[in-house]
């Protein structure tokens, strides 16, 4: 069943004069369950994609169909509510508190999220039980991704979205990460939808879509991905 369906959809930036045409008629269908990789150079139009899914943004022309319900019309109440109850996010930079601890940067989530999860149960899902009382400086790179990815599971949503997950991680600890996604979609069916450059995480992909000037240039299924082992990082 397809969770995400975007019909001839564009995002037009103006400045001005100037039109900057982020994404153009762009018709897209994702399936339930899938861990899904975005590509495209620099300036392709990914984040703009990300942003319109996530609720964050809306389109200039089109619509966009999650779980059946139409969002591209949405108020802005209507998309916090969206926004709180059906995705997560999972950004580059951890954008964790600071002053406060582990298990507190996770529960902060109860207080927007439609149907929460228990903190303890997700920090425990990710590794991380025995370092729930922790403040984020005290954790690796690795760890508050982690805490980032049990932050956007706490608030339950039936899809995932993440921007460059593994951007600022070495390729050890950025393979954990990538693991835990993978995980996430194989046993809880959450549909994980990344953004990237690098290709290799595309290797692991159910789904690699490629975007390039505000288009998407092909949208394709790997029958068999690569398992997070078999890939050459
Ligand atoms: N708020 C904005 N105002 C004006 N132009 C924007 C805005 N956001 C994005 N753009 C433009 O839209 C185009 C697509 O940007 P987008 O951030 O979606 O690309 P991207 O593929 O995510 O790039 P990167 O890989 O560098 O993050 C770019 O030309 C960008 O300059």
């Amino acid at each position: 069943m397809s969770i995400v369906e975007l019909k001839n959809v564009s995002r037009v930036y103006r400045n001005g004069d100037h039109e900057q045409r982020a994404l153009d008629h762009v018709d897209l269908s994702l399936e339930e369950g899938k861990f899904i990789v975005i590509l495209g150079p620099s300036g392709a139009g990914k984040s703009t994609l990300l942003n319109l899914l996530g609720g964050l943004d809306s389109p200039t022309e089109g619509t966009i169909i999650v779980n059946g319900k139409d969002i591209s019309t949405l108020t802005e109440n209507e998309l916090a509510d969206y926004r709180a109850e059906t995705v997560g996010f999972v950004f580059q930079s951890y954008n964790l508190i600071p002053t406060l601890t582990v298990i507190e940067n996770v529960a902060l989530v109860k207080e927007i999220a439609i149907n929460p999860l228990s903190s303890h149960d997700m920090l425990r899902e990710v590794g991380l039980a025995d370092h729930i009382h922790q403040f984020p400086s005290e954790l690796s790179g690795g760890e508050q991704q982690r805490v980032s990815i049990a932050r956007a599971l706490a608030k339950n949503p039936q899809i995932l979205l993440c921007d460059e997950p593994t951007g600022a991680l070495d390729s050890e600890t950025g393979v954990m990460v990538l693991k835990l996604l993978l995980s996430m979609a194989r046993d809880m069916k959450k549909t994980i939808i990344i953004v990237t450059h690098n290709q290799n995480i595309a290797k692991m992909a159910d789904v690699v879509i490629r975007v390039k000037n505000g288009k998407i240039k092909s949208c394709e299924e790997q029958e068999k991905p690569l398992t997070v082992e078999e890939v050459d990082w």
